[in-house]
């Protein structure tokens, strides 16, 4: 009986192979299995070649990018069905020459039904929103914008004559795109070249410098609108800052050059009368010299005790105000002691982030190359968790930015005081917190940040009457011997994305 199910076939195959002593590799099989089959064998796909075929595809404009894509699905799937459907689409909407677009008004009729009124529409909100984005720079790209959004509300469509429509309209819009890029690429260079030049002009400042750097670290791609604006937060409080320290800084300078000059003044006043007073105990001294008699002397004698009792009285006047013109000058020094103070608080607020309290950027950055030097000499490695909150936009939507910014204050707070002192939080961004833990193994890291989850569901965030649990996922990760800490915070990113994929409020070891 001829075999029918592929098992039967599989086995005869194999019966056939070891007849005709042949090494069952794949191929073998594979050409004995359609002899007894009587099928035809199949021709292997030329994975290779066309995918050769595909990396020397043209992507220059968007329809080419956009073929080159399918082209390349096609191959990957090693679906000759697909590959023949882009080819043929791609060469139907692009072999044919150029031809004007025909103005809109005066177009026939056409495949009404194909494009529904709802899809055209989400077309032509799409084309509006985009425009925006682009500015008033390019007249062309807004005149394409508006002639394929008038057309999309005429009552019948010709979707060659969209399709073109929306081909120019794409092609010019992704140089502007790219143009627009560059713009704010360029516009940030100049922005820490400025950073750059003002902590360059003043080296013998170093609280200056520190707020560069900061403003430097956060004005690194990617940008947000938020980064920008804490940018913007942490220029005008340095701004507000500065004015208030140079204006104590002049008043406690006027206030020393006045002691100072007063000082002077009395010191010669001193000098002054001490010559008065020895010019007259001079002259009583001769007085008494030649005097015969001691009714001769006693009046020269009074004459100097009263000269004594003034100076005695000149100098405790001038004792009294010395130690006045002290006290202030001390008071001066201590005012210019706390101003001191003062800016080397701030510069320490150059390594923390303003919002929670936590280290920033910087700060992280400081802390990490310290544990990992400390490691290079012989400790043992540190452990970095990189943690997000989840669902963070959605308790901004209904919150609102203000209280979203109170729930990060939460979290900072929580971490703090659950961890060791010399574990260090940071904020890394948004809504990113980095934890570095020295001299822990990974086993306890995971258990240090699962302990602040169950932490951070005992003191749920309180919202006027509402208590909010935040959660966050995270991802933990040791040092491997040499690593730098891009790489640990690459692998802690990854960890973490794999915490959000396995359902969020975890914790994933890499
Ligand atoms: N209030 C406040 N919101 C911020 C701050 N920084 C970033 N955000 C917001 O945080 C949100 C992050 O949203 P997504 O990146 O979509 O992440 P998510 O909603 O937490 O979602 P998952 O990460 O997938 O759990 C955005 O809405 C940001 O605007 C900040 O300093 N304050």
């Amino acid at each position: 009986m001829p075999a029918s199910t592929p098992q039967e076939i599989a086995r005869e195959a194999v019966k056939r192979l070891a007849a005709r002593k042949l090494p069952p590799t794949p191929e073998n099989f594979q050409a004995t299995y359609h002899e007894v089959a009587g099928t035809k064998p199949l021709r292997p796909f030329p994975l290779e070649n066309l995918r050769h075929i595909g990396a020397m595809l043209p992507d220059r404009t968007p329809a080419q990018i956009r073929f080159k894509a399918q082209f390349g699905k096609a191959v990957t799937q090693h679906s000759w069905e697909d590959l023949e459907k882009a080819l043929v689409n791609h060469l139907k909407n692009h072999s044919t020459p150029e031809t004007p677009a025909p103005v809109p008004t005066a177009v026939p009729v056409v495949e009404e039904h194909s494009l529904p009124a709802d899809l055209r529409e989400q077309v032509a909100r799409i084309v509006n929103f985009s425009l925006p984005a682009v500015g008033n720079d390019d007249t062309k790209v807004v005149e394409l914008a508006e002639e394929l959004v008038a057309y999309l509300k005429l009552d019948s469509l010709h979707l060659p004559t969209l399709r073109k429509m929306m081909a120019d309209f794409a092609f010019r819009l992704s140089f502007v795109a790219e143009e627009q890029q560059h713009i704010r690429e360029t516009l940030l260079g100049l922005l820490h070249t400025v950073f750059e030049n003002i902590g360059a002009i003043t080296p013998e400042n170093p609280w200056l410098q520190g707020q560069m750097e900061a403003l430097m670290q956060a004005t690194q791609p990617p940008l947000s609108t938020r980064r920008l604006e804490d940018v913007e937060r942490r220029l005008k409080g340095l701004i507000v800052k500065q004015i208030e320290a140079k204006e104590q800084t002049l008043a406690a300078q006027q206030v020393m050059k006045e002691t100072l000059s007063t000082f002077l003044q009395r010191l010669s006043q001193t000098a002054d009368s001490s010559e008065h007073y020895q010019q007259q105990f001079e002259a009583c001294a001769q007085r008494l010299e030649h005097a015969r008699s001691l009714a001769e002397m006693a009046p020269v004698v009074q004459e100097a005790i009263q000269s004594a009792r003034s100076l005695a009285l000149d100098s405790r006047r001038t004792g009294e105000e010395l130690s006045s013109l002290r006290q202030r000058a001390e008071e001066a020094e201590q005012e210019a002691q706390r101003l001191r103070d003062e800016l080397d608080r701030m510069s320490e607020m150059a390594r923390h982030d303003l919002l929670t309290g936590t280290l920033n950027r910087k700060g992280m950055a400081e802390v990490a190359a310290r544990e990992m030097s400390r490691a290079d000499r012989g400790a043992s490695q540190p452990c970095l968790a990189l943690l997000d909150i989840d669902d963070f936009k959605r308790l901004n939507d209904r919150l609102g930015h203000l209280k979203g910014d109170n729930a990060l204050q939460h979290l900072a707070r929580v971490a703090k005081t659950s961890l060791r002192p010399q574990d260090a939080v940071a904020r890394f961004g948004g809504e990113e917190f980095v934890i570095i833990l020295p001299d822990t193994s990974i086993t306890e890291a995971v258990e240090v940040i699962t302990r602040l989850q169950r932490e951070l569901s005992k003191q749920l965030f309180l919202e006027g009457d509402e208590h909010i649990l935040i959660t966050f996922s995270a991802g933990v990760v040791q040092r491997r011997d040499g690593e730098s800490i891009e790489s640990m915070l690459n692998r802690a990113d990854q960890a973490m994305y794999a915490a959000k994929r396995q359902g969020k409020n975890r914790v994933v070891a890499a």
